[in-house]
């Protein structure tokens, strides 16, 4: 009978699905995705999903493009525990030593975003939204926020946790920014205290990082951090013309 440890490392079945829309697949498709557009290359960044009672995680230090299903980590998310270990893997190109598998460095950074409700969160490295951190300036004693108003884009994005429908064009939207740690995971602490201070939020921005955008599934969390990778293009561009993102 197998050990408790063996099963851990070997429970294929909660990755292995013909469903495209299966968590384990989702997670590679976006992260190929993503990588086109820049938000994930050179293994930064990544995006993690929560089904029911699972949450499905990528591994650490990976070209996040090439991720397969079975290199997915899953957590039981009452308890946190991991359920699926994916077993030591040669590396993509046929160099002869194995990797062993660590669960990514933004996992405390996705599970503050699931204890607030989450089904998705994208974590970017997008060189808009690092851009934009570096022209927002830091004031002391107050937090930092990269505000815009009268965009179209802005109805992309949601109002707040709890509120139906998305912000309107006259509506201010604003999106706070975190000081970058030396560790991913020592940013999870200002992480949950920006989702505090700004409740309607559902994406933060790390200086000189990049941001960390969640949905209530993927769907909105994929949409939302188009939405806002494309006002951070704007604002940048903006900038460089001296036009001003508040009217
Ligand atoms: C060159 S990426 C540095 C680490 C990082 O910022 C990141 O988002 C990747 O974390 P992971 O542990 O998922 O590889
Ligand atoms: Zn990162």
């Amino acid at each position: 009978m197998a050990s408790a440890e063996q099963s851990r490392i070997e429970n294929d079945h909660l990755v292995l699905s013909s469903d495209p829309d299966h968590p384990a697949n989702l997670i590679c498709t976006l992260c190929a995705k993503f990588y086109t557009l820049g938000w994930v290359t050179g293994t930064g960044g990544g995006c993690s999903i929560r089904h029911n009672q699972h949450i499905f995680v990528a591994p650490s230090g990976v070209q996040k493009e090439l991720l397969k299903p079975t290199d997915m980590f899953v957590m039981d998310a009452n308890t946190n525990t991991y359920l699926r270990t994916p077993q030591v893997r040669w590396s993509n190109y046929d160099i002869p030593y194995a990797i062993a598998l660590k669960p990514s460095q933004c996992t405390p950074l996705f599970l503050a975003a699931f204890n607030r409700g989450a089904g998705c969160t994208i974590h970017s490295h997008s060189q808009w939204a690092v851009l934009v951190t570096l022209i927002v300036e830091r004031e002391f004693g107050k937090e930092a926020c990269f505000e815009i108003e009268e965009i179209e884009q802005i109805k992309g994005v949601p109002k707040g946790r709890g509120k139906q429908g998305n912000l309107g064009y006259f509506d201010r939207l604003r999106i706070p920014i975190i000081e970058n740690t030396a560790q991913e995971e020592d940013l999870t602490g200002a992480l949950e205290e920006a989702m505090d201070a700004y409740p309607d939020t559902y994406a933060v921005l790390v200086r000189r990082h990049g941001i960390y955008v969640w949905g209530d599934n993927v769907h909105k969390a994929k949409t939302l951090c188009e939405s806002l990778d494309y006002l951070f293009q704007l604002a940048v561009e903006m900038k460089k013309m001296g036009l001003p993102w508040i009217k």
